[in-house]
């Protein structure tokens, strides 16, 4: 099983406590994920069942002794061998919300060979509609007009453009509205392209987040990495949290690219799909990116290509709490220590949108905690954290 019995590590975030973040995530935000999904599809009467039976169990129910389908089985058949009969109140936050997501997808029969609804992305409607909408035009434009600055601003530009596009992450959005742009809590920066920069044709790894404004962003700025060195983009295997980018995302995103009226645009559509066919950018997935493990348990051969990478840089917030471990951690930890273990340099980029965090200097955190006290869910408040 995961970390969880770790007594040198704090305890891990549970989903039980009345007026938490991760109890909200459960009590508020889910009952809207899933009108959402029955408002997108017209489910038959057996889908639309099984989702408001999932949620009820969510709420007041335990885990049932029987394995979801899906990839990575014998991970599954092991987890809930040992959880089954758990009430849910009583699971931790990260475990609770990825099985909640494979129950999801096992309610959908997106694994179901023989369902006309399998391999339906339940999220693509959402997707799309964030990639056909105004604010990427917007965020396109500004990209259009990048090309007049100096190389090295323009770079940090879609850095931070990078960082600020996980705040549209569309899950995040199902209860709040938009929120601004704050303020970048840590900003290790410099720590990044001086890994980029390096020496040596070793790649960087992205380990990509959501679809949609996110991924647009981090294509712009893989791209300025690929003007230094080969990328590796990781995507998820398969739907899993709201918007995560699939390999279908990239093809669409690569088609909106060059769709786009902006001849910048066009161009960095086209610099990317011949970058994917060369292998110049090479696109990977793994199942471990669908799994609710932190990334102290890496399979072996994603631990080798981490180790083998010049830096590998991981996006939001779901992979935030995988590297830093979901659990109370005070928030002056030192990044370095916490993330020691990691097997290569890594970077998160992450605006902050659960109850974790570490590396922030304690000057820091008595303002943040006094003057914005929901700096850590907000999604206003944003980190860029490099161990090196
Ligand atoms: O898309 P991101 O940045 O990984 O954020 C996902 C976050 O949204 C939540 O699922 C809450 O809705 C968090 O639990 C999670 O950390």
């Amino acid at each position: 099983m995961a970390d969880d019995q770790r007594p040198d590590l704090p305890p891990r975030i549970g989903i039980d406590r009345p007026g938490s973040f991760s109890r909200s995530v459960f009590h508020e935000r889910h009952p809207v994920l899933i009108a959402n999904l029955l408002a997108d599809f017209p489910y038959p009467p057996r889908i639309r069942e099984r989702l408001e039976a999932l949620l009820d169990e969510t709420l007041h129910g335990a885990v049932p002794a029987v394995v979801p389908p899906g990839p990575n089985l014998p991970f599954w058949e092991a987890e809930i061998a040992a959880r089954a009969g758990t009430p849910w109140s009583a699971l931790p936050y990260l475990w609770a919300e990825s099985y909640f997501y494979r129950r999801l997808l096992e309610a959908v029969e997106y694994f179901d060979a023989e369902s006309p609804w399998c391999g339906i992305d339940l999220f693509a409607p959402q997707k799309h509609a964030q990639l056909a909408g105004e604010e990427i035009q917007a965020d396109l434009d500004a990209y259009a007009e990048l090309a007049e600055k100096d190389p090295d601003e323009r770079r940090q530009a879609l850095l931070y453009a990078s960082l600020w596009g996980n705040q549209a992450d569309l899950g995040f959005r199902t209860d709040n509205d938009i929120a601004g742009q704050s303020d970048v809590v840590v900003d290790d920066s410099d720590a990044i392209w001086d890994l980029v920069d390096g020496p040596g044709e070793r790649p960087v790894i992205v380990v990509a987040d959501n679809a949609g404004r996110e991924l647009t962003a981090d294509l712009a700025l893989v791209d300025a990495i690929l003007e230094t060195t080969a990328v590796e983009l990781h995507l998820k295997p398969h739907p899993y949290f709201v918007s995560d980018a699939t390999g279908q995302d990239l093809l669409a995103t690569l088609d909106a690219l060059a769709a786009n009226a902006n001849k910048p645009v066009q161009a960095l559509g086209q610099r990317l799909r011949d970058a994917v066919r060369d292998e110049t950018l090479r696109v990977r997935t793994h199942g471990f990116y669908a799994l609710p493990s932190t990334y102290r348990h890496l399979p072996p051969a994603l631990a080798a290509d981490y180790a083998a990478a010049k830096l590998v840089i991981v996006k939001g917030d779901l992979n935030y709490r995988r590297l830093v471990g979901d659990r109370e951690w005070d928030p002056t930890a030192p990044f370095g220590e916490v993330v020691g273990y990691f097997p290569g340099e890594v970077a998160a980029l992450r605006t902050a949108k659960s109850d974790l965090a570490v590396g922030v200097p304690r000057a820091r955190l008595t303002v943040l905690d006094t003057a914005s006290p929901d700096w850590r869910i907000s999604g206003t408040h944003a980190m860029i954290q490099v161990l090196h």
